[in-house]
């Protein structure tokens, strides 16, 4: 097992962690509605955060993403139109809100003073790849040491409570990104309402990952807003909706048959099960909501007989080449002619280190 990326150095008190970008390899979104996913932590995108002791508490804007100064109305205008409003610091401030309540209901005493909190990320931006929670994870990561208190905060509450911070600012969003982020690798999670309701989190079960085939992620510059996309599907949800609760029911269904599917690893059978995840995603949510472009990533990858499927909500694409090197090939050829990106991901082992592994409640 590896450890979670970090870097800190003693004399100055400064403490930096890294968290990754993850695909959802299948059964999202059902992790938003007591379902089950696999999803898998991967190399090529992360985002980090940097604690300095300060005197002072302080969330430092993200140059760039948190941009507030611009050349003039027409730069403003098109970068909002192309970014939306928000960047990294309203993630940080309401994770500071949640961890510091969190801390408080369960009598863990915050002792080291203040810190002054920064963010990276090359994770590109609202793409499905979890950029959101990658800076919230990172952050937690920096205050469990600054704090000293890796030991007192279960593995398995980590997931949850990255995703209040998300939850306080009214982002409708599931737990399998936070989870795959805490746990790194390839996990199978089930998110069944009575362990849900039982412990506040669910069953959350690491494989191995050379048990993955090679895959591909695609993605394109085309922010979209996981939250908004969620907000229908979630209401209709809760009403009842026949049409959606069998939905999801189906989508959990294939994380439950692909947990079994990869362990045997039955290549040909996981393909199909891919593409059975995006055409019902894509039923529920409809071709306005997914967006042209999303939904073009998927049929380019087909069109070359790739399996293919969302990574999150939108904006990148993790595809399956069943027929090997010659197809990835065609892939790629597909991908550049359709002018979107395509790379080989990196998976990133587990790395949770011993302390962490000592709160385990099977440990
Ligand atoms: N790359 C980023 N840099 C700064 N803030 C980000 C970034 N990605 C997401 N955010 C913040 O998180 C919120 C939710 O993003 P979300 O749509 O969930 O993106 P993702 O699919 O990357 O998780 C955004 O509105 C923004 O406030
Ligand atoms: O719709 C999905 O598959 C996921 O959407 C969100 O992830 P994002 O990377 O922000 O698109 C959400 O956080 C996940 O829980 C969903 O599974
Ligand atoms: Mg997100």
């Amino acid at each position: 097992m590896a450890e979670p990326e970090m870097e800190s150095d003693a004399s100055s008190g400064i403490i930096e962690y890294k968290a990754y970008a993850r695909i959802g390899l299948l059964g999202n979104p059902s992790d938003v509605y007591f379902g089950r996913t696999i999803s898998l932590s991967i190399g090529n995108f992360w985002a980090s955060v940097r604690l300095e002791p300060s005197l002072e508490l302080v969330i430092q804007p993200h140059p760039t993403h948190d941009l507030v100064r611009f050349d003039g109305f027409q730069h403003l205008v098109s970068r909002l139109e192309k970014e939306g409003f928000y960047g990294g610091v309203r993630l940080l401030m309401a994770f500071c809100k949640v961890f510091y309540k969190y801390c408080s209901n369960k009598n863990i005493e915050l002792h080291g003073g203040n810190f002054t909190l920064s963010y990276e990320t090359n994770i590109p931006r609202q793409t499905g790849l979890s950029g959101s929670s990658a800076i919230v994870c990172a952050a937690l990561n920096c205050f469990l040491d600054f704090y000293k208190i890796r030991h007192l905060v279960k593995v398995e509450e980590r997931p949850g409570l990255i995703l209040s911070a998300e939850n306080e600012l009214g982002i409708i969003a599931g737990l399998q990104d936070r989870v795959v982020q805490v746990y790194g690798g390839l996990v199978y999670m089930d998110f069944n309402k009575e362990r849900m309701d039982e412990n506040g989190y669910g069953i959350y079960e690491p494989m191995d990952i050379s048990l993955l085939p090679e895959l591909y992620l695609i993605h394109a510059e085309n922010p979209s807003d996981s939250g908004k996309v969620h907000n229908t599907i979630r209401k209709r949800w809760l009403d009842g909706d026949k049409f959606i609760r069998s939905s999801i029911e189906e989508v959990a269904e294939i994380a439950l048959e692909g947990r079994s599917v990869l362990l045997k690893r039955d290549y040909s059978k996981l393909a199909l099960l891919m593409n059975q995840n995006f055409d019902i995603r894509r039923k529920m949510f409809g071709d306005d909501a997914l967006g042209a472009l999303n939904i073009k990533m998927v049929e380019v990858a087909r069109s070359v007989g790739a399996a293919s499927k969302f990574t999150g909500s939108g904006g990148a694409v993790v595809a399956f080449c069943p027929e090997g090197p010659s197809q990835a090939q065609l892939l790629e050829e597909a991908c550049k002619e359709a002018g979107l990106t395509v790379q080989p991901v990196q998976v990133i082992p587990s790395f949770l280190g011993e302390e962490d592994l000592k709160t385990l409640s099977s440990s």
